[in-house]
């Protein structure tokens, strides 16, 4: 067995460092947007309070008595962690923490008049009927003048840079820049001519794995919701419908998570956005709406998708769905840390060695928004450094395909 390669574990313990101010700026300011969301009662804002001191001054908890997944929980290293404080352990465990308890803290979990009412729904719902989301649904119609390869590679970098819309990332403004629509992946929020935006692109490897004949099937790992999701459910309907794919299974939260991820019930609204817009929008949502009701798309919302582990510790069953399609597909900046191990990699790092341990070829589609990285040349590293130190790495205008897994399968 050869060695598995390793760096040290990201901890969010350096003030002034990304992780730090995660912790310590971005987690009020979300748990302020909650306050706001509904008209909570006061037992929901007493608690809020109280999660706000311990998430800023205060050590990790345990769950309320009675948690209905305390097990769960003490597996993930709850027991461990109990007591510690928040800047001290795993920065991957302290976020995914913090969301559970932050649902506990506005009754999501119930028995209570708020169970299974989504805090972030709210944004969710605004970003579904904003002005940019009807224009990106619009400008669907003329995609249909491309020949399919060229459309299939628009819709894949759709795909891409719609990871862009991560409502949590917003709250504390780290995006540079919006940034306009950018189908070849080489302009995004910062590209220039010496550095592109698309900092790795095994897009034309990734899509070569799907052959024309039907046969092919994507496990397709969802990120935000809204104007993310959208984006994703576009390229699967237009998979589909070119052959590119026979099935595919669709992985959402099991609850709401890192504010903007994509649960079931976000995925209903998404599909009837779609299929309230008209033109070739309404057609993908219906294609989708039929797949899903034959059972060419399933969907799944496994408690593994919201745990505070990486993907190296996937359990027998999502290792199996894994496994068996031709081709994960796989979202967003957090996906990529859970993929690659959230640690402090050099950036050179091969991305197909810190991959090889998942059980099936696996596709990062990411705008970069952590320290993260692995599996760049060491020249685009050098000109991303030379241009901009190191803030290429968290300041959202980067993007990244990549494509790893076991070496016999890519
Ligand atoms: O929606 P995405 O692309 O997974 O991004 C979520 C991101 O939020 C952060 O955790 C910070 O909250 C990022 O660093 C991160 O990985």
């Amino acid at each position: 067995m050869p060695d598995l390669p390793s760096a040290p574990v990201i901890v969010a313990d350096a003030p002034g460092a990304f992780p730090h101010g995660v912790l310590a700026e971005r987690h009020p300011a979300v748990i302020r947007q909650v306050r706001d969301a509904f008209p909570y009662g006061p037992e929901v804002h007493r608690a809020l309070d109280a999660l706000l001191e311990s998430c800023t001054h205060g050590t990790i908890g345990a769950l309320p008595e009675g948690a209905h997944d305390a097990r769960r929980w003490a597996g993930w290293g709850l027991d461990e962690y109990t007591g510690r404080s928040w800047f001290e352990v795993p920065w991957l465990w302290a976020e995914s923490y913090f969301y559970r308890l932050l649902l506990d803290a506005v009754g999501y979990f119930g028995p209570g008049p708020w169970q299974g009412v989504d805090p972030f729904r709210p944004a969710k719902l605004a970003e579904l009927d904003a002005p940019e989301t009807a224009e990106e649904l619009a400008a669907l119609d003329a995609l249909d003048d491309l020949p399919p390869d060229e459309r299939t590679r628009a819709l894949l970098h759709g795909s891409l840079w719609g990871n862009r819309a991560d409502l949590g990332f917003r709250l504390s403004g780290d995006a540079e820049s919006e940034g306009g629509d950018d189908t070849d992946g080489t302009r995004g929020g910062g590209g220039t001519d010496d550095v592109p935006a698309l900092v790795a692109d095994d897009g034309a490897r990734l899509l070569a794995l799907l052959p024309p004949d039907g046969t092919g099937t994507l496990c397709l790992i969802a990120d935000n919701a809204g104007r993310e999701l959208v984006p994703d459910l576009l390229l699967l309907s237009h998979l589909l419908e070119h052959g590119r794919i026979g099935r595919a299974e669709l992985q959402l939260k099991p609850y709401p998570y890192y504010v903007s991820d994509a649960t079931t019930a976000d995925l209903l609204d998404a599909l009837r956005r779609l299929v309230s817009a008209g033109g070739a929008a309404a057609g993908h949502g219906r294609r989708l709406w039929a797949a899903l009701t034959d059972g060419r798309v399933t969907l799944r919302a496994h408690p593994f998708s919201c745990a505070p582990l990486p993907y190296a510790d996937l359990p027998g069953d999502l290792r199996a769905a894994c496994a068996a399609a031709t081709v994960t597909v796989l979202k967003g900046d957090l996906n990529y840390r859970r993929l690659v191990g959230d640690r402090w990699w050099p950036p050179t790092t091969p991305f197909a060695d810190v991959t090889a341990h998942f059980p099936g070829p696996v596709a990062a589609l990411r705008i970069l928004k952590s320290d993260v990285i692995t599996g760049l040349d060491p020249r685009t590293e050098a000109a991303l450094v030379a241009r901009e130190g190191q803030r290429w790495r968290t300041g959202g205008t980067r993007a990244l395909i990549q494509l790893g897994g076991p070496p016999h399968r890519t």
